[in-house]
C-alpha cells in the first residue's frame, strides 16, 4: 500500500511576542520587543497509508491545526519533513493542492451569495476537472448526500447541516486522493452527522479516499476511525488502533442488578466472594446493587452465572468505560502507557 502522508521529526515553534505593561512599557517595546519562542508541535513522526482513515485528536492547543496547517502547506515546518501524496505541500503548493480535499468546519470555501451549483461550478474550473468526470462522480456525490435540493439556493439561506453537506461535497469535486477534516460535524444533529459519516464511509470504500480527521467528537472517531493518533503539548502519546486503546484501557466494567426479592447487600458478598473480591455497593434509590470488576470476560460471566443461580433477577445491566473516559485518563497521566502492559506507544 502506498503512504498517503509521512511526517519525520516534524516540528514547528512560533515566536510570540509580549507586551510591557503601561505608557512607559508599550514605549519600551516599541525600542525593544521580548519574545520567546513557542514549540507547538514537537518533532512528531507518523505514516498514514492510502485508504486509511484516522482520527487526529487532542485537547485544545496540543497541536492538531499547527499539524494540518503543515500537512496542507499553508505553514512551512521550523525542521523535520512533510510529503503528502508524494510532495512537499508547501514548496509544490500549486500542484499540491489538486490532490487533497479540505473541510474546515468552521470556514467555507463556498461563495456566501451564489447558488450552490455556481460554486461547484467554479471550483470545477479552479480544479480544472473535465466535464465527464465531474458529471459522473458528482451526480453520486450529491446523491449520497442528498443535496440536489439545495444546489440552486444561495449559501447563506443553507442551515448549517445542509452548508456542511455541500462543503464536503465542494471539496470533493477533484475527488482528491486524501481528505482533510477539521471538526466536519461540529454543530450538527444526529441525523446529519449519521449521513455524513456514512457518506465519508461509501467515499473511502469507493474511491479508497485517506481521510484525516481532527475532531473534539469522539462518536465521529469510533464511526470512522480505526486508528487514533493522539496529540499532547505538541507530541504523539499514542498512536494505533482503537480497540487496542480500549483493550489497554477501559479495564474496567460496572454490573449493575437488580433483584426480585430485596437481598442483603453482605448475602450478595458472601456469594460471589469466591468469584470476585471486589465490593457491591447498594443504591437505595435506585434499588441497585452494583459491583466494579476488571475487564476479565471469564470473572464476568462467571460471576454473573453464580448470581443469577441463586437469585431471582429483574434487570442486568454491564456499564463499560467510555473512550470519553478512556481518552480522559490517558490525558491525566500524560502518556498511553498503562502499567507495562505498553498500549503501542510512540513519540
Ligand atoms: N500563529 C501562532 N502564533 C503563536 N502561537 C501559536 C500560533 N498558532 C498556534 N499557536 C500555539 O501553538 C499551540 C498549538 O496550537 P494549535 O492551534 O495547533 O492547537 P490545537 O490542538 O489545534 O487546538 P484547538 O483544539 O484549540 O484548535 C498553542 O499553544 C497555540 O497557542
Amino acid at each position: 500500500m502506498k503512504d498517503a502522508i509521512v511526517v519525520n521529526n516534524l516540528r514547528k515553534e512560533f515566536r510570540v511576542y509580549s507586551s510591557r505593561p503601561g505608557l512607559a512599557g508599550a514605549f519600551r517595546d516599541l525600542l525593544n520587543r521580548q519574545s520567546k519562542i513557542v514549540p507547538a508541535v514537537k518533532d512528531i513522526s507518523f505514516t498514514v497509508k492510502q485508504g486509511e482513515m484516522v482520527g487526529y485528536i487532542g485537547e485544545n492547543g496540543a497541536g492538531k491545526s499547527t499539524t494540518i496547517k503543515m500537512l496542507t502547506g499553508i505553514l512551512s515546518p521550523t525542521s523535520g519533513t512533510v510529503r503528502v501524496n508524494g510532495m512537499d505541500p508547501h514548496k509544490e503548493r500549486e500542484k499540491f493542492v489538486k490532490t487533497i480535499g479540505v473541510v474546515f468546519g468552521q470556514r467555507s470555501q463556498l461563495w456566501w451569495d451564489i447558488a450552490v451549483q455556481e460554486s461547484f461550478r467554479l471550483l470545477k474550473k479552479v480544479y480544472n476537472v473535465p466535464d465527464d468526470l465531474y458529471e459522473d462522480h458528482m451526480e453520486l456525490i450529491i446523491r449520497t448526500l442528498d443535496i440536489e435540493p439545495l444546489l440552486d439556493k444561495p449559501v447563506r439561506k443553507l442551515s448549517l447541516g445542509q452548508r456542511m453537506r455541500c462543503e464536503l461535497a465542494a471539496a470533493l469535486i477533484h475527488n482528491p486522493k486524501l481528505l482533510f477534516l477539521d471538526e466536519p460535524t461540529i454543530g450538527l444533529d444526529v441525523l446529519v452527522k449519521v449521513k455524513i459519516r456514512q457518506f465519508l464511509k461509501e467515499i473511502n470504500e469507493r474511491y479508497n479516499t485517506t481521510i484525516l480527521l481532527t475532531t473534539h467528537d469522539l462518536s465521529d472517531i469510533e464511526a470512522l476511525c480505526e486508528r487514533v493518533v493522539m496529540l499532547d503539548e505538541g507530541q504523539i502519546i499514542y498512536d494505533g488502533s482503537l480497540l487496542q486503546l480500549k483493550q489497554n484501557w477501559g479495564d474496567q466494567k460496572i454490573i449493575h442488578m437488580k433483584f426480585l426479592d430485596d437481598i442483603p447487600v453482605e448475602v450478595l458478598q458472601m456469594h460471589t466472594d469466591s468469584v470476585a473480591q471486589q465490593k457491591w455497593m447498594y443504591d437505595e434509590k435506585e434499588q441497585r446493587y452494583s459491583i466494579v470488576l476488571g475487564a476479565d470476560e471469564e470473572v464476568i460471566s462467571q460471576l454473573i452465572k453464580h448470581v443469577v443461580e441463586a437469585f431471582p433477577i429483574k434487570d442486568i445491566h454491564i456499564e463499560e468505560t467510555s473512550t470519553e473516559d478512556i481518552i480522559q485518563k490517558i490525558y491525566e497521566k500524560g502518556s498511553a502507557e498503562n502499567d507495562n502492559k505498553a498500549a503501542k506507544a510512540i513519540g
